[in-house]
């Protein structure tokens, strides 16, 4: 149990290194995700003869883990958008690292709870008329967040059964497969520029990864949100499906998945995302402290606040 709170208190870069006697988060992530999946004497905590497990306490995150397909699915419950706050934000890290220690998990899905809305992204209430330690302690959460899923070891599928703006859009590409209901009243993208701020790095080296830099110079610039089949020509989403088929076309993704040897995928994906990741994890207070100081700025929360007075208007 004292490797399971280390572990969980730790988040994943941290445990990793504890797992793999590795000193430097630059220095251990293939070893660390190619050991993450080996039997951990922590992780029998999660063991259970159930063969569906409910693992999350949240009223705002629902996590149901199927035992014999190894599988989870993870639900976004947070009225009326899904919009990530610092609650939300840390349930989900707290949710996605129990399931990385879990032997028996080997995927995710990860959907909305409610129809139309995938995740308004971050909840910018969380970023207006707050104390700085409020932005520190929130970006920070939004950080965890993405270093969990983004560094998952797991299968990651998305099925966006809704619109997915900002950080809702970055959640998806963090995932290894996006399937998205084939509504166009949806959309995704990475829209900060509309709100008057900016994308991170990382929300940019994100994006890189899923459709290259034109793309991503010209959706980040631009603000742009694509309709599900514009989403798909760019590459953002791999493919539309009928909307009430997104959940179980994601679970015939998954099976196609799983059929690779983890062990192989694993340090193939840690491959590919190391980079991005150790990128973060060497400026994170750093990275932290532009938040908080960017955001605090009076234009900033005045273009905020207007974007929220706009939002609120009556839609035509
Ligand atoms: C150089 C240094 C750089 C350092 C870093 C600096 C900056 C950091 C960048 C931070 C990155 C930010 C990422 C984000 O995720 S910002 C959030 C962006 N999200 C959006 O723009 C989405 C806005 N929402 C919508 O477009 C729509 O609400 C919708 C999701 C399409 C749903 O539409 P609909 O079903 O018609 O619902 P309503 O618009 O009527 O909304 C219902 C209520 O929910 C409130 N709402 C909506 N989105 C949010 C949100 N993201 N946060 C908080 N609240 C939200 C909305 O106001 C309504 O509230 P009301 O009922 O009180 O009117």
């Amino acid at each position: 149990m004292a490797a399971l709170l280390l572990r969980t208190s730790r988040g994943l870069g941290a445990c990793l290194r504890v797992a793999t006697g590795c000193p430097s988060p630059s220095s251990c992530v293939v070893a660390a995700w190619s050991s993450a999946r080996w039997p951990r004497e922590g992780a029998v905590a999660w063991r259970t003869h159930a063969q569906v497990r409910h693992y999350s306490s949240s009223d705002k995150l629902s996590i149901d883990m199927d035992d014999k397909t190894g599988v989870a699915v993870l639900k976004l419950s947070n009225p009326p958008v899904n919009s990530l706050s610092l609650e939300l934000l840390t349930e989900l890290a707290i949710g996605l690292d129990k399931l990385e220690m879990n032997p028996s998990c080997r995927g995710v899905i990860m959907t909305s709870a409610h129809p139309h809305i995938f995740s308004a992204g971050l909840d910018v209430s969380e970023m207006m008329g707050k104390p700085t330690e409020h932005y520190r302690e929130f970006w920070r959460a939004v950080q965890e967040m993405w270093l969990k899923l983004y560094g998952s070891s797991l299968v990651t599928i998305a099925a966006i059964n809704g619109s997915s703006p900002a950080g809702g859009c970055l959640m998806a590409m963090c995932c290894d497969y996006r399937l998205m209901a084939d509504n166009p009243k949806y959309s995704i993208g990475l829209n900060e520029t509309k709100l008057g701020i900016v994308a991170p790095f990382w929300f940019r080296d994100t994006m890189m990864g899923v459709v290259g830099t034109r793309v991503t110079e010209r959706s980040l610039q631009l603000g742009l949100m694509y309709s599900p089949a514009e989403a798909v020509h760019v590459g953002l989403v791999d493919r539309t499906v009928p909307e009430e088929t997104v959940f179980e076309e994601a679970r015939t993704e998954m099976a196609r998945w799983l059929k690779i040897p983890d062990h192989a995928r694993q340090i193939t994906k840690s491959m590919m995302r190391k980079t991005t990741i150790d990128h973060l994890l060497a400026q994170r207070d750093s990275d932290i402290s532009n938040f908080a100081n960017f955001i605090s700025k009076d234009s900033i929360q005045k273009s905020l606040t207007a974007y929220m007075q706009a939002l609120r208007q009556p839609k035509k």
